[in-house]
């Protein structure tokens, strides 16, 4: 079946893999999740390119945790400059983010929108923004299935034949429900699944390492295997985690101001150079082999459903 030729296909044809993370509960760490699968894909390569869409339009969370709080988005002749978030001087920008957070007049405003005008705000993130080649382009969403997963699947599948999700989930048995339910959508949807990731397993002490099970476990490795869907891998709690992305310092705007032309808006990044060190780094990167070597999967179906 031949691909349409619409906005949004011609601008997202330079994108390889278009990845969106979804969970069924609110505040299983969804969005902590994204911020770390881009800094990990960041990670991944030498080369890799990586883009971050934040669809969360009534709960932005990634200009923040990625330390871009309050940067503005920069129009230029070809559409929408993300914020990038590598650091000065480290060769070509290749972790670039586009939020609805950065349109927001100021920090702690929100945006009360019906459905098709979220609709709307969705298909301009897709055909606008100047992302250029891109190996991943992970897309931050809303908690549960919404306005927001509806309009992106109306818009990317017809469009993009390498989509896909990642469904996170913690421990517990309502957020393993909500989880199915997510699971669910993906299939009512023919949205092929990348896998699950059990967020908050266990907790590890940072005196002694010992991990205790703050709620019960082994909850996604049994959904995962029950439904045929493969297990990515658990992150624990991780406290060195919430101190650096709940509290990841807004980069130096008057620093950076010298450094940036009308087309290229690059940003001095501490938080890549920080996220690296944590034990969640070391544990996601092992997720993120995991969900490399998934991605033949979506190439696959892909194929079958055009064949
Ligand atoms: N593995 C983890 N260890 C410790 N804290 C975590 C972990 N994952 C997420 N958190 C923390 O939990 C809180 C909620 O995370 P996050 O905002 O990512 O959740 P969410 O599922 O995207 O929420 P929302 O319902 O707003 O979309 C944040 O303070 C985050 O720092
Ligand atoms: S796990 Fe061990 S070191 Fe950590 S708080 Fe408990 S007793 Fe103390």
């Amino acid at each position: 079946m031949a691909v349409q030729e619409t906005p949004v296909s011609r601008r997202l044809k330079t994108v390889k893999h278009i990845i969106i993370v979804c969970s069924g509960k609110g505040g299983v760490g969804k969005s902590s999740v994204s911020a770390q699968l881009a800094l990990s894909l960041h990670a991944s390569s030498p080369t890799a390119r990586v883009g971050v869409l934040d669809v969360d339009l009534t709960g932005p969370s990634i200009p923040r945790m990625l330390g871009l709080d309050g940067h503005g988005v920069h129009q230029s002749s070809d559409g929408w400059v993300p914020v990038y978030a590598d650091a000065l001087g480290d060769g070509e920008p290749r972790l670039g983010c586009m939020s609805v957070g950065f349109l927001l007049k100021k920090k702690g405003d929100s945006v009360v929108w019906r459905g098709p005008k979220k609709n709307a705000m969705i298909r301009q993130f897709l055909s606008d923004v100047r992302w250029g080649e891109l190996d991943y382009l992970v897309v931050d969403t809303p908690p549960g299935t919404s306005d927001e997963h509806l309009s992106l699947i109306e818009h990317l599948a017809p469009v993009h034949s390498r989509l896909s999700a990642v469904i996170v989930t913690t421990p517990q048995a309502v957020a393993l429900l909500d989880a199915m339910k997510c699971l669910s959508f993906t299939r009512a949807v023919a949205l092929p699944v990348l896998g699950l990731i059990e967020n908050m397993s266990g907790y590890v002490c940072p005196c002694c390492g010992d991990v205790s099970n703050v709620f019960s476990t082994g909850g996604g490795t049994e959904m995962a295997r029950r439904e045929g869907v493969p297990f990515l891998g658990s992150m624990p709690i991780d406290t060195e985690l919430v101190t650096l992305l709940d509290a990841a310092e807004p980069t130096d705007l008057s620093a950076a101001d010298g450094q940036h032309d009308e087309d290229s808006e690059v940003r001095s990044f501490g938080v890549l150079q920080r996220y690296q060190k944590t034990s969640s780094a070391k544990i996601l990167s092992a997720v993120v082999e995991n969900l490399i070597s998934t991605l033949p999967l979506v190439e696959h179906a892909s194929t079958s459903s055009s064949a």
